[in-house]
């Protein structure tokens, strides 16, 4: 249950319970695996009592509980949800709310390099547009302090409130509360901060956290004993961004030493800090680009995800994949990491279940990756594994192929037939409703291919037990996954073709129309850049084994968009294009450049015509040239995103 400051906390908020009971709520946060269960009431309801309370500085879940498992769910769920695109509010208190200076924002959040590098990459696309050089862009890093964000305009202090109306805590600088280093007052946004090794000696007995501290240090009523004086020992700061320890450089700078930045960074202040920001500093860039309602574009907080964990492994038993192999999945003590409760993780394969000893009772080291069951990286102490010699699908003897198990009995096998009508819808995506459940009950009603399925109606999947709503979405899910269109790659991979994949598909289809593919020789599969001779030859008989259901779906007819390079005829994004070089360039000459791009298809020209698809900028190129380029409808990129797209990548 909650405490009565809770309480006061949720309805001085404007919250209640009505949608939400009290005991719902604390039953969701101590199983917070429920919150796949709640409806979306609940879950809205949770997210808003949960944030009230965190602001509040009487937190009831962690950070990365509340990010990754209720957040996720509703982002999942709904993800251009309202309340995901918009600040969190803190509640208002008794006080009255006044408008801020500034809009105070919240702000996008990465956990890995891939996501620092997606928001470098919009960063020099909008730098290209406003004509300017990437290369020479300063970005800044500076730790995240973890505090109480508030703003000071010099003469009034506000909170962060609701980012557009805070309220006026001017009452706490009266209080003596000082501004970091001495600053003086009106240095803008920051955040009300306590010394880490102050909390731990002085306050940890008096406050259960940090957080729970500076929520005091602002309330209205008189301020305990022990946060008045930690505001007399300084140990209680304002802190405006202003003054925070930074390191400033290139983004290339930046991209090759990340991992020692940003541990530098985090480490430089004795303050609860949750990672470390990233930003550009151009006045200009910043304005182009702008803020969503929740955050400024021009800014990423960078969070890490460290979380890793010893665990027992209860037991190990074997899964028959969609391809007939044999997955190692262990069955683990539940144990919680950065956020997620992880009962199961998975073994590369059986080769390595008995080189490493990945049996019951073995110790493992478990890192949070992202994955929804992460996998088996590090045996700490191993255990006897144990192998099994039939398919627990369909018990045929399994035989070993390299480091796998396989059950060759994919005609028959039920677990490879399952998985692999679950898979065509899976990654088809333009559809809801044939999961694992589904899929096995009509499995069990003698459903073996996925044209089986397109062909049925409401009164054969109310016959197979499906309840009269539930039939009648299935049907409608059927029809929409065949009339919303489908890129061509997309529909190809779903059949599930030993090595094609997604990313295969796509690439074999900038090449070849789908009503192609089934023609194609080993040497028409090799020509194109990414496939190896030795695959080919798989991949051919792959699609002959899928081309009596390929074409009886293609029969039912579904709406397929055709890939759009076939003109070009090679798979790269410069195929085709006509370039222009111009300013001083870092990684070649103008003329080293100019072959790389050739030799993947690109035309090269020396001026700028209506013809021209890319203006690759260097070093000091004058902004009249920029604009004209712009003008006849050209595309001005920097150094680094040529590079990007001749290593094939997309803008
Ligand atoms: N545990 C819970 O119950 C609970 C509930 C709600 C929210 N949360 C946590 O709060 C987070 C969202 O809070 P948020 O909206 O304040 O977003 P945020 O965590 O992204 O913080 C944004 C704020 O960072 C501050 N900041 C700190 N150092 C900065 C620096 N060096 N430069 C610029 N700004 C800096 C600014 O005040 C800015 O407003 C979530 O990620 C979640 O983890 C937890
Ligand atoms: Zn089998």
């Amino acid at each position: 249950m909650l405490s009565k400051k809770q309480k006061d906390l949720v309805f001085g908020a404007a919250l209640n319970f009505d949608n939400l009971s009290e005991e719902r709520f604390c039953e969701l946060c101590r199983h917070p695996e429920r919150i796949s269960n709640a409806s979306d009431e609940e879950l809205t309801g949770f997210l808003q009592i949960a944030n009230a309370l965190y602001r509040g500085g009487e937190p009831v879940i962690s950070d990365a509980d509340y990010d990754f498992i209720y957040l996720a769910e509703l982002k999942a769920r709904h993800p251009d949800h309202p309340l995901l695109e918009s600040v969190e509010p803190e509640p208002v208190f008794a006080g009255k709310t006044v408008d801020l200076p500034v809009i105070m924002l919240s702000t996008d959040k990465a956990y890995s390099l891939d996501d620092v590098e997606r928001w470098g990459a919009r960063i020099e696309k909008a730098a290209a547009e406003l004509g300017k050089d990437f290369t020479r862009l300063t970005f800044k890093v500076t730790p995240k302090l973890d505090g109480y964000a508030a703003y000071d305009d010099g003469n009034l202090f506000y909170t962060r409130g609701d980012g557009r109306k805070g309220q006026d805590i001017s009452r706490v600088f009266e209080r003596g509360l000082q501004v970091a280093h001495q600053g003086r007052r009106g240095l803008g946004a920051g955040e009300i901060v306590v010394s880490r090794s102050y909390f731990d000696e002085k306050l940890a007995e008096f406050f259960d956290n940090p957080r729970n501290f500076q929520a005091s240090v602002i309330k209205e009523k008189e301020l305990d004993t022990h946060a008045e004086q930690a505001i007399l020992d300084h140990a209680a700061v304002f802190y405006p961004f202003a003054l925070l320890p930074s390191w400033t450089g290139s983004w290339s700078a930046l991209i090759l030493d990340f991992a020692s930045i940003v541990k530098d960074i985090w480490n430089k202040v004795d303050y609860d800090v949750d990672g470390v920001i990233l930003e550009i500093v151009d006045d200009e860039l910043k304005q182009y680009m702008g803020a969503t309602r929740h955050h400024h574009r021009w800014q990423l907080a960078y969070k890490e995800n460290l979380a890793t964990a010893e665990v027992r492994i209860l037991n190990v038993v074997p899964q028959t994949s969609r391809s007939g192999r044999i997955t190692p999945v262990a069955e683990l003590e539940p144990t919680r990491l950065s956020g997620a409760l992880l009962s199961r993780a998975t073994a590369h394969h059986y080769k390595m279940v008995l080189d490493k000893g990945i049996g019951p009772g073995a110790l493992i080291r478990l890192a949070r990756s992202g994955e929804v069951i992460p996998k088996i990286e590090e045996v700490l102490s191993p255990a006897e594994p144990r192998v099994p010699t039939h398919c627990p699908s369909c018990g045929h003897e399994l035989i070993w192929d390299n480091d796998y198990l396989l059950c060759p009995n994919n005609l028959a096998c039920p677990a490879q037939i399952s998985n692999s009508m679950e898979h065509f819808f899976r990654v088809l995506k333009n559809n809801d409703g044939f999961g694992a459940a589904t899929i096995k009950k009509l499995y069990a009603h003698g459903i073996r291919r996925v044209d089986e399925i397109y062909r049925l109606g409401t009164e054969q999947f109310e016959s197979m037990g499906f309840g009269p709503k539930q039939s009648q979405n299935l049907v409608d899910q059927l029809a929409r996954s065949r009339s919303e269109t489908i890129d061509d790659w997309r529909f190809l991979a779903a059949f599930g073709v030993f090595r094609m994949g997604l990313g295969n598909c796509e690439r074999l289809m900038r090449h070849h129309a789908l009503t192609d593919v089934f023609a194609l020789s080993e040497a028409d599969i090799v020509a194109i850049e990414g496939f190896a001779e030795k695959t080919a030859a798989v991949i051919i008989e792959g699609f002959a084994n899928i081309k009596p259901l390929f074409d009886t779906l293609m029969a039912l007819g579904f709406n397929l968009q055709p890939s759009q390079n076939l003109a070009a005829n090679t798979g790269h994004p410069l195929a085709g294009k006509s370039l222009v070089f111009t300013g001083t360039l870092h990684s070649g000459t103008r003329d080293e450049l100019g072959k790389q791009a050739k030799a993947v298809g690109a035309k090269v020209g020396s001026s700028v015509s209506a013809k021209t698809d890319y203006l690759i900028a260097g070093d000091n190129v004058g902004a009249n040239k920029i604009n004209a380029a712009r003008e006849k409808g050209v595309t001005v990129i920097g150094e680094q995103a040529f590079l990007r797209l001749l290593a094939g990548e997309t803008l």
